[in-house]
């Protein structure tokens, strides 16, 4: 269970203030499947930020099964996100260096997880988002859909439960978007993986169980 309580995030506090979250509250459960909506500059990505441990708030707490997410130092939360929190970013960010393979397993690597162990489950992961096959590729050689899945298949690498994805179908086409979508659905009802998704995306919202509507840095709508 995530509590937010009485959030805010203010940018440039001593030139021109920006309020990118308002006094935001709400209560995020396990196993929800949210999208996040809102026009361009509502807040949806610093919310994601804040909510990951990426960024601080300026003042208001976010617990997640009661502890205060922000009250650690720097490296414990670097170690905590790294154990907790799965990431998957529009751009997939995956390192170009890397196979697929070898991009699941680097977070295992850095867990001190033996190679024999990152190998088998980042198999697994591979063949759970439906490209066992693409595991010695590199991302230059994948479409747009096949990296999302590598990069969704890297989120799960430390068994999160939860995971942040920032507009993680603004590059894909309907029928990736599609197939991403059933992945990320069944991964949420399989495994109880909560998801909280910032879109812009029809087909996102169209899918989620939630939909949370932020407008200037507040929350107008949470169903
Ligand atoms: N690092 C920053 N410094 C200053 N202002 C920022 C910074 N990051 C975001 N902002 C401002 O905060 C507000 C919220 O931005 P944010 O990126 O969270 O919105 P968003 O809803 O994700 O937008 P989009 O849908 O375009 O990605 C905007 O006015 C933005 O310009």
């Amino acid at each position: 269970m995530i509590e937010i309580k009485d959030l805010v995030k203010t940018y440039n506090e001593n030139t021109i203030p920006v309020h990118a979250l308002n006094h935001v509250n709400l209560e995020i459960k396990e196993g929800e499947f949210t999208a996040v909506v809102g026009p361009s500059g509502c807040g949806k990505t610093t919310f994601l930020n804040i909510l990951g441990g990426l960024d601080k708030p300026t003042s208001g707490n976010i617990f997640i099964d009661g502890t205060n997410l922000h009250d650690r130092s720097s490296s414990d939360m670097i170690t905590y996100r790294r154990d907790n929190i799965g990431f998957v970013f529009q751009d997939y960010s995956l390192m170009p260096v890397l196979t697929a393979e070898e991009n699941v397993e680097f977070i295992m690597e850095l867990q001190g997880r033996s190679k024999k162990d990152r190998k088998a489950r980042s198999q697994e992961l591979l063949k759970a988002v439906g490209i066992a096959d693409k595991g010695n590729q590199f991302p230059t050689k994948l479409s747009g859909g096949q990296q999302q899945r590598v990069a969704v298949a890297r989120a799960l690498a430390s068994k999160p439960k939860l995971i942040l994805a920032d507009e993680p179908t603004a590059n894909l086409d309907s029928k990736a978007t599609s197939d991403l979508l059933d992945i990320m659905r069944h991964l949420n009802e399989k495994e109880n993986i909560t998801f909280v998704i910032a879109t812009h995306d029809q087909r996102v919202m169209d899918r989620a169980k939630r939909v949370i509507q932020f407008d200037d840095g507040k929350i107008i709508d949470a169903k």
